[in-house]
């Protein structure tokens, strides 16, 4: 699991103690890029930084070490807290991304936004396996939509307006899911992106940003998602 800061790896944890023989504090293990929390029962934690690019470096650190330890990792999970698209996200709701897309990645023109890829490169977007989204979503309770991956956080109502024009079906925007996703595809690894959401897209308030409800939501969520996981590393890939 990889999240951007310590305060959510630390709260996706948590959800973990009662089903793993080990603490919250896990076990730390320092790899060339990246340090690696193993909770033990095969689950490992990542503070990957803020933003897609440190995410995807780090994540990709990580995934090296696990590959060339011959323990490859069969799920990455990019998770953390995320802005909501009003009203179809409210605070303290969950959110898990059945397409994860770069909605920054690409060229301003006088006639608006171009995705990188009609520019003739790369991928704007990536596709968690729909069979374990629906499980997570029915596990959890979250909402199925798309995840934007930001790399500024939105901060009118402007702004917010333009990418759900661009993306109607974003229901959430974070920094760190397409950097993630890109880092897992090239490991050919499955992706899965749950975000739990701690303050609405648009105006900057940071004042109300309800980071502390959503740390509680992610918790809760992991606490429901765990037997998901285990049963999709032991069966389903
Ligand atoms: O200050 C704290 O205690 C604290 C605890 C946990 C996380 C944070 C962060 O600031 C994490 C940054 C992280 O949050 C995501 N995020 C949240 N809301 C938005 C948004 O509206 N637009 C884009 N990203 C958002 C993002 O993935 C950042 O990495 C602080």
């Amino acid at each position: 699991m990889a999240t951007a800061v310590p305060a959510e790896r630390d709260a996706v944890a948590r959800a973990f103690t009662a089903c793993t023989p080990v603490t919250a504090e896990g076990e730390d293990v320092r790899l060339p890029g990246a340090t690696v929390r193993r909770l033990g029962g095969g689950y490992d934690l990542l503070a990957a930084g803020v933003g897609p690019a440190l995410a995807a470096a780090s994540t990709a650190a990580a995934l090296t070490a696990a590959a060339l330890a011959g323990t490859p990792y069969v799920l990455v999970v990019s998770t953390g807290i995320a802005g909501g698209f009003q009203p179809e996200a409210p605070v303290g709701s969950l959110v898990l991304a059945d397409e994860i897309t770069a909605a920054d990645l690409g060229a301003e023109t006088p006639d608006g936004f171009l995705p990188v890829t009609d520019l003739g490169f790369g991928t704007i977007a990536h596709t968690p396996p729909p069979a374990l989204v629906r499980e997570a979503a029915t596990a959890t309770g979250a909402r199925t939509g798309t995840v934007l991956t930001v790399s500024t956080v939105t901060g009118t109502a402007e702004r917010a307006a333009a990418l759900r024009t661009r993306h109607p079906r974003a229901l959430a925007e974070a920094m760190e899911g397409f950097g993630v996703a890109e880092a897992a595809a090239a490991h050919r690894t499955p992706l899965l992106e749950l975000r739990a959401i701690s303050n609405p897209v648009g105006p900057r308030d940071r004042a109300a940003w309800r980071i502390g409800e959503a740390l509680t939501a992610l918790t809760e969520a992991f606490g429901k998602l765990e037997p998901v996981l285990k049963s999709w590393s032991s069966h389903d890939q």
